[in-house]
């Protein structure tokens, strides 16, 4: 029984449309829904009993998971892309995620031909693992702090590893504690007793033959991490070296390579080059947010519908929480958020590819738009996820606190994108500098890409917004017009506080935290521009285009409102046009209410994925909630093991004391 089927045809769009939408193509759709079915019916990859294992049994339940995956990637000849699909569907973070997210594009970024061509077969058939091992316990975000070093030997034409304190420990990388055989090592390059910044070693760390370790490495797990199950299912490691000899050619020598006498050849590369894994990785990261705050709504978004409290009238049925404009306000600018994500992320990848194929030729002039455009919208994005999973959590009330909702779980895993492949602050702090130097030199260098509004300040900085009726904010132009405005206003507001400062430095960390307002106001505008782009494009399906209209807008006047504060201070818009701005945003939860369980079908997922009774296809909810209590090991027996050592004295007692 569809106990959803009500509200399924209350929407007025193509659902199967819109899934196409949604992933980007129909061959991605079909793809993506493939590797789906194909794990969801596949009885290896169960998860619920997962946040229940200890972390041995946890981990040995992943290597399973993982090597029938691979089976299944080689026994049925899957594409790249295809077996992409089927780790994100098997929904259990793995060392694999490590081995093909980070140590492969390492050696495809920054290695030579000659080490792509000895290393990439190996790695790519699995004949060897690793990962990315960057973070020291003492260094992070710091990367040129890190303390490793890797020291030239022209003797033996060797490097010396060696983690001379305890802060040199490698700490965090995943798939580094107990199961990678090699690990790409950001150390020191010290020839001649000079330092030479930081680069990239190929270290084989255990044998092939038996998996222990090779001598001089100590390497092992750091432990627990936050929530059960969740990404206690990687084992991040630490590591350290006394003194481990690698041949001269494993230093990773795309940027600069260090030649059997000693001398240190720079190429044209840049030296940026070697921060290139991670600008790769940040925009796989604005995908993964549009996926987990997709999974998140669509469990809220279909809970609320089956909820009902207060509101009854002659007996007649209560109200769907969904119904209740508050419950609208904190649910519908999430599912907006979730398409302007995916849009952004796609949006972000051609970019990406595009930086890709230029570094391949040698083409380095719009790298530094690439970083900020992924560490911007990285932060940006994972940090509006995390909370906004944490808001679902919320929105389903207390049973969203139950493991069995997925939320709990998911919010686990999630968190870490907050930090992980950089800290979301220190990311917004490098958008905020190229957003100063982008103001600074717009005298002579004309602003392109996702600044080119810069180059347009004089108008932003003196015209304010037409807007005088709530219908007038149905218009890209005054829409993108106050978030240009906006953001160029802010930034020209920090860079005149920062001048004021005679060390540029100084001003900097002083202003800190309005620059990283700055960013975020860069990075809004840049998911709003792209979803308006988006809107332009040729997208079939009856209603689909007008119910995204819809969610861009929703999108939009929802960070209007929430930073009104912003536009108002810059003097843009009036306090009329922030008010007109929210009614069209009440207007706009109305027409999303019909369609709100389409828009979240539209993801498609499998029940598998979502790992939810709340978020349930069939809305099925309290009978299979009611179900899965009794399934808990607590309910094995009626009298719990240690009621009769530790509870029945101390009843006794009582009723001992009773008497008397
Ligand atoms: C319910 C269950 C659900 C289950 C879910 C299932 C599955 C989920 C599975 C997986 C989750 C998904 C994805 C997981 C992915 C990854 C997670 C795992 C691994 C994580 C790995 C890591 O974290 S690796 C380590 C990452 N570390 C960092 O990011 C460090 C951050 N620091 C830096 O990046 C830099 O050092 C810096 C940016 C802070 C630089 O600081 P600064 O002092 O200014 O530096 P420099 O002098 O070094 O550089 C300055 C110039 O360089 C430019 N620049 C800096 N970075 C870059 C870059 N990346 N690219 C290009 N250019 C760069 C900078 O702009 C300066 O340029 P100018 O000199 O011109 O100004
Ligand atoms: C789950 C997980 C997986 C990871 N996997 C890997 C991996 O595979 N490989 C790997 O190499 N690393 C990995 N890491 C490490 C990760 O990349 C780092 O933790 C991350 O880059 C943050 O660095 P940090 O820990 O040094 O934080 P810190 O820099 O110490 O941050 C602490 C606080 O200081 C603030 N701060 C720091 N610098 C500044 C500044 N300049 N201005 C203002 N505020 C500042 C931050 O905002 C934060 O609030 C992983 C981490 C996690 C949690």
């Amino acid at each position: 029984m569809d106990y959803l089927s009500d509200e399924r045809k209350k929407s007025d769009f193509d659902v199967e449309a819109m899934k196409v939408a949604w992933a980007g193509s129909i061959q991605e759709f079909q793809l993506s829904d493939r590797m789906a079915k194909l794990v969801a019916n596949d009885p290896v990859f169960e998860k619920f009993t997962r946040p229940m294992l200890g972390r041995k049994e946890l981990l040995k339940n992943t290597l399973r998971k993982s090597a029938h995956a691979w089976k299944l990637i080689i026994d049925l000849r899957l594409s790249e892309e295809e077996a992409k699909w089927l780790r994100l569907y098997v929904d259990e973070p793995a060392y694999t995620d490590l081995h093909w997210g980070m140590f492969i594009p390492a050696i495809e970024g920054q290695g030579t031909e000659e080490q792509k061509k000895k290393w990439l077969p190996l790695a790519k058939k699995m004949q060897i693992i690793g990962c990315y091992a960057q973070t020291e316990l003492g260094h992070g975000s710091n990367v040129q702090g890190l303390e490793t070093t890797a020291t030239f030997d022209t003797r033996t034409d060797e490097f010396i590893m060696h983690s001379p304190t305890l802060t040199s420990s490698k700490w965090w990388p995943g798939g580094l504690g107990k199961l990678s055989t090699h690990a790409v090592v950001y150390a020191r390059l010290i020839v001649g007793g000079q330092f030479h910044g930081v680069h990239g070693f190929i270290v084989q760390l255990r044998s092939l033959e038996d998996h222990s370790p090779l001598p001089g490495i100590t390497v092992g797990d750091i432990g627990l991490k936050f929530g059960n199950g969740a990404y206690n299912t990687m084992d991040n490691g630490v590591l350290r070296f006394d003194h481990v000899r690698i041949p001269r050619n494993q230093m990773l020598m795309r940027v600069s390579q260090v030649t059997k006498e000693g001398k240190i050849m720079q190429s044209d590369v840049p030296r940026q080059l070697i921060y290139g894994t991670m600008v790769y990785v940040r925009q796989t990261i604005v995908a993964d947010a549009s996926k987990a705050l997709s999974r998140a709504v669509c469990i809220a978004t279909r809970y609320s519908a089956v909820r009902r409290q207060f509101g009854s009238r002659d007996g007649g049925p209560e109200t769907q929480v969904i119904d209740y404009k508050t419950q609208q306000s904190r649910l519908f600018p999430l599912l907006a958020s979730a398409y302007a994500f995916r849009f952004v992320s796609e949006w972000l990848k051609s970019l990406y590819l595009d930086v890709k194929q230029r570094l391949e030729a040698n083409e380095f002039s719009t790298l530094p738009e690439a970083h900020a455009c992924t560490a911007g919208l990285k932060s940006l994005t994972t940090t509006a996820t995390a909370d906004g999973i944490e808001e679902c959590r919320k929105l389903c009330g207390g049973h969203g606190y139950l493991v069995s909702s997925g939320l709990p779980e998911l919010f686990a895993v999630y968190i870490p994108a907050c930090t992980y492949e950089g800290d979301n602050v220190v990311l917004m702090l490098q958008v905020a500098r190229f957003l100063v130097k982008t103001v600074s030199e717009l005298g002579h260098k004309k602003p392109v890409g996702t600044t080119a509004y810069m180059g347009r300040v004089a108008s932003l900085m003196q015209k304010n917004s037409a807007v005088q009726t709530a219908e007038g904010w149905l218009n890209p132009g005054a829409v993108v017009e106050a978030f240009e405005s906006r953001a160029a206003r802010m930034a020209v507001r920090c860079a005149q506080e920062l001048a004021k400062f005679g060390n540029p430095e100084e001003g900097f960390a002083e202003l800190a935290v309005d620059l990283v307002e700055v960013a975020v106001s860069h990075c809004q505008l840049i998911v709003v521009t792209k979803f308006f782009e988006k809107l332009q494009q040729d997208i079939p399906g009856k209603g689909v285009k007008e119910s995204l209209e819809v969610l861009c807008y929703v999108y939009a006047l929802f960070l209007l409102h929430k930073h009104q504060g912003d536009f108002l201070a810059t003097g843009y818009l009036t306090p009329k046009q922030a008010s007109l701005a929210n009614a069209q945003l009440r207007t706009l939860y109305s027409k999303v209410r019909p369609n709100a369980i389409a828009l979240v079908d539209s993801f498609s997922y499998t029940d598998h994925y979502l790992g939810s009774i709340l978020g349930r296809y069939d809305g099925n909810v309290y009978p299979k909630l009611y179900e899965a209590a009794w399934e808990d090991p607590l309910n094995d027996s009626d009298v719990i093991d240690g009621f009769h050592q530790y509870v029945q004295p101390i009843l006794k007692q009582r009723l001992h004391s009773a008497k008397l």
